[in-house]
Parts: C-alpha cells; structure tokens; sequence
C-alpha cells in the first residue's frame, strides 16, 4: 500500500492509540500457562500480538474475543483459558511468529521446557533475524534448539531444564523474557543478570525476584513458579504515542493529547529525550494499572527544539523510538548524536540505514555510523518518495517528517503500520485533516 501524506500546518486531537504490544504478548502467553480464565482487557489489535494469539491457539490454548465484553476504551476483552504449562500441546504444524521478533523468542523460552517438537517460522523480515542469542541460554538449559545459520526456523526440541545463571551479552528484554520463560518449568533457580536495564514487564506481570547488585539487575525464577490466573488491563502503547509526540513538537501549531499512556519508566525514554529537545509535554492523571504506570500526555508545539546526544543506558528504554526521534532531530537546531543503538541494525530491517535513507532522500543531513546517527538538524525537508521496508517504524517514522515537508511524500510498504498500530493512518489524519492520502 502506498499512501501520500502532506504538509500539515496546525495538529490537533485526541488520536486513539493501540494497546501497549509488549504487554499484550505477554498477558497472552502469561494467561496461556496460568491454571484457570483470564480475562486481558485492552488487548492490542495489531499483528504482531495475533501472532503470539495463534501460536498459542496451535498449542491447544483456546482463546475467545467477546464482542459483549467491552474494555474503557470500548476495545473486546480476551478470554484466555489456561491449562498450565503441562496443559501445552504439540502443535500439528509449524508456529508461525509472522513479524514478530517477540513472539518467536519468547515462545521458544516458553517452549524449551516442553516435552515435545516445535518448529517456529516467521516472514521474510524475521527469518534473517538473529536466534543464536536465545538458543545459546536456552541449551546450556538443556533445551535443543536447530536453526539455519543462527536464524529461523527454529526447530525446538524440549526436555528437561536445569536453572543456570546468564549475563546477558546483549541488552535485550526478548532474551531475557525467553531465558525466564524457560526457567519456570527447570530445576533450582533461573537468573538473568542484566548489565543495562531493558523493558521489565516480565519481571513485573510475574512478579518475579529482582535485586540490584554492583549496579547490575539479577531478576530470579523458581522453578514451578506458579502463573496466577487473572484480569490484565494494558495500557497504550507509549511506543504509538511517540509518533504524536515528536508530530506535535516538530509542527509549527500543535496541541495534541494522549490518553492513558503506559508510563513504566524502562519504556518511556523517549520523553526524557524530547523534552531535553525542548519539547512541551505534560503528564497528568498518573495512575497504576495491574503494575503497569500510566499517565495522560498533552504535547504543544515548543516553537523550536535542539540536537542532544543519546547514548548508553537510556538506549534500550527507547530502542524502538529511535527512527521517530531521528525525526525529532532533522527538525532540530544542531546536532544530535545517536551512540550505542547497534541493535537497531537487527531489527525489522536495518533500521540506521533505513532512517538514513528516508531522511536524506528528505533533505536531511544524516551520517550513519556502525552504532547509531549523526544528524545535523535544522535543514528544511522537502516531500520525497520513500519505500518503508516492510518496516512499521520506519513507515510512520516516515509521515511524522512528510507533516514537516514542503510539498507531498509517498510512503511505500505504508501497510507495515499495521504490525504495531493499525489505525495509524486513521489516527494520523484525525490530528492533521486532510493530510493522508490512502488508496480508495
Ligand atoms: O521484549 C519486548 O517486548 C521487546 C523488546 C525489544 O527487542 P529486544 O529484546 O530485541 O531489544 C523491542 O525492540 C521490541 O519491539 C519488543
Ligand atoms: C522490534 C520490534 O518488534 P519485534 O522485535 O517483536 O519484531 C518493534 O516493534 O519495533
């Protein structure tokens, strides 16, 4: 799908977001291995969590949307009926994780402690993706794990587990979701050490054991850690919001608010970041939901922002933000370094070279480097034709900067939206009227 968007002078709305899709995979499996119902309320509409959804179904988990069970926001609840770990069966065929780098790392953590055979697929954008990071921690468990040159299909072969200790080589909250899936069902106890902290949502839906030591965070699993069945409510997704966020900074008039907006501070990066630009965001209505921090935002255009350095810790609390605040950047006075990010080279696609490629073609002046960006902002962006790569970041990344062109950009792949944020199009158009263009 092709879609043009155009300049928009003025922003203004209340876009409706998704469902946050991290916490939406995770309730799901969570409730797959729970004993007993649970209801998930304000599951994600997007691709990627109905691909954890059917990976499930393929394991004998039945899974049903209520029409008549509506969540504040009006979205259906899912009712999951758990039958516990051992409740798992052999699936029939292949898995197939779709897009979704989340559900095939995580399902083979889950997966790796079942007494049977797997095979997880996923699409020509996962396929390339790195498993070796999860294969490694997951045999020294005892789990046999095949794969074609360190990448999908991934042939599981479950069996019993012994805990083990793993410091994580790479700062990925997939690695470690997956190595303490895996310990729920192995002997003694299972301990991942972080040395940079990466999104908790596992460690906090499970509830799980965390301590700081020399500044490291070791976050522990007994084996036969029971999952409680339970009502999870998820926020929105602040991955979502922050195409708002830098829309509403970057334009010249802006007033744009966002609604219960999932808060937890190994996410929200990005605000610390747009607001070191100079952004105007306020956060009000700060609440609590099933663990989860929350909070109400309101963007105003700030009349201006400046280039900052984004390097080290903050990086994995904002991993995936990373091609929307580049846009943030081109927009910005000055330069802005974006240092440590090498992960985003193993994405969807590789996404330094794909946020280079969209903003020069713009305009911009971007440098790419092995680990990240160098931006030299302020240069006004011109409309372009632009090919997404399959990529959803990239494709909404890529109508955040055409607000800002002179003149129309044609987005193509612009259906990867959809992967994390299928009403983006939608959501987009209902701040800036008559700026997208979809095909009829
Ligand atoms: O655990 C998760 O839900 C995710 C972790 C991150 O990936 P890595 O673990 O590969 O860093 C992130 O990029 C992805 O969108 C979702
Ligand atoms: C990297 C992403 O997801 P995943 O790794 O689950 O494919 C993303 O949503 O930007």
């Amino acid at each position: 799908m092709t879609v043009t968007v155009h300049p928009a002078a003025a922003l203004a709305g209340t876009p409706a977001l998704p469902a946050d899709k991290s916490v939406s995979h995770r309730a799901a499996l969570f409730a797959a291995l729970a004993d007993g119902e649970s209801e998930i309320v304000g599951f994600s509409d997007a691709a990627d969590p109905h691909s954890t959804l059917a990976c499930l179904r393929g394991l004998g988990v039945e899974i049903e949307e209520r029409e008549d069970v509506l969540g504040p926001d009006g979205v259906p609840s899912l009712f999951v009926q758990g039958r516990g770990l051992d409740g798992l069966r052999a699936p029939a065929s292949a898995l197939d994780c779709g897009n979704s780098g989340t559900t095939m790392r995580l399902l083979a953590g889950l997966l790796a402690g079942r007494p049977f055979e797997s095979t997880l697929v996923g699409d020509a954008s996962l396929t390339p993706r790195p498993m070796g990071r999860i294969a490694r921690p997951l045999g020294q468990m005892g789990a046999r794990i095949d794969m074609t040159d360190g990448h999908a299909p991934l042939v599981v072969r479950g069996g019993s587990l012994s805990g083990i200790t793993y410091r994580l080589p790479v700062a990925s909250a997939q690695v470690k979701s997956a190595v303490l899936l895996a310990g729920l069902s192995a002997s003694g106890t299972t301990t991942v050490v972080e040395p940079v902290a990466t999104r908790d949502h596992t460690e906090r839906m499970l509830e799980l054991d965390v301590m700081e030591v020399g500044g490291e965070r070791h976050v522990s699993v007994p084996g036969g850690h029971a999952v409680r069945a339970r009502q999870w409510v998820v926020p929105r997704d602040v991955s979502a919001a922050a195409f708002f966020l830098v829309a509403g900074s970057i334009a010249e008039m802006a007033t744009i608010q966002l609604n219960g907006v999932g808060l937890n501070p190994t996410r929200s990066g990005v605000l610390d970041v747009l607001r070191a630009m100079g952004a105007d965001i306020r956060i009000s209505n700060e609440r609590d939901r099933g663990g989860e921090p929350l909070g109400d935002l309101r963007v105003e255009a700030p009349g201006g922002l400046v280039g900052v350095e984004i390097g080290g810790a903050i990086v994995p609390n904002l991993i995936d933000e990373i091609p929307v605040l580049a846009v943030a950047a081109a927009c910005a006075e000055g330069r802005t370094v974006i240092r440590d990010a090498e992960e985003l080279r193993v994405k969807e696609t590789d996404r330094i070279e794909a946020t280079a490629d969209v903003l020069r073609a713009m305009g911009a002046d971007v440098e790419e480097r092995p680990d990240g960006l160098v931006i030299e902002g302020g240069r006004p962006l011109k409309g372009a034709e632009v090919d997404a790569r399959h990529d959803h970041r990239i494709a909404m990344a890529a109508a955040v900067a055409a607000l800002v062109a002179d003149g129309p950009t044609t987005i193509h792949g612009a259906e990867a939206a959809a992967i994390s944020f299928p009403a983006f199009w939608d959501a987009l158009g209902s701040v800036a009227a008559g700026s997208v263009e979809e095909p009829a």
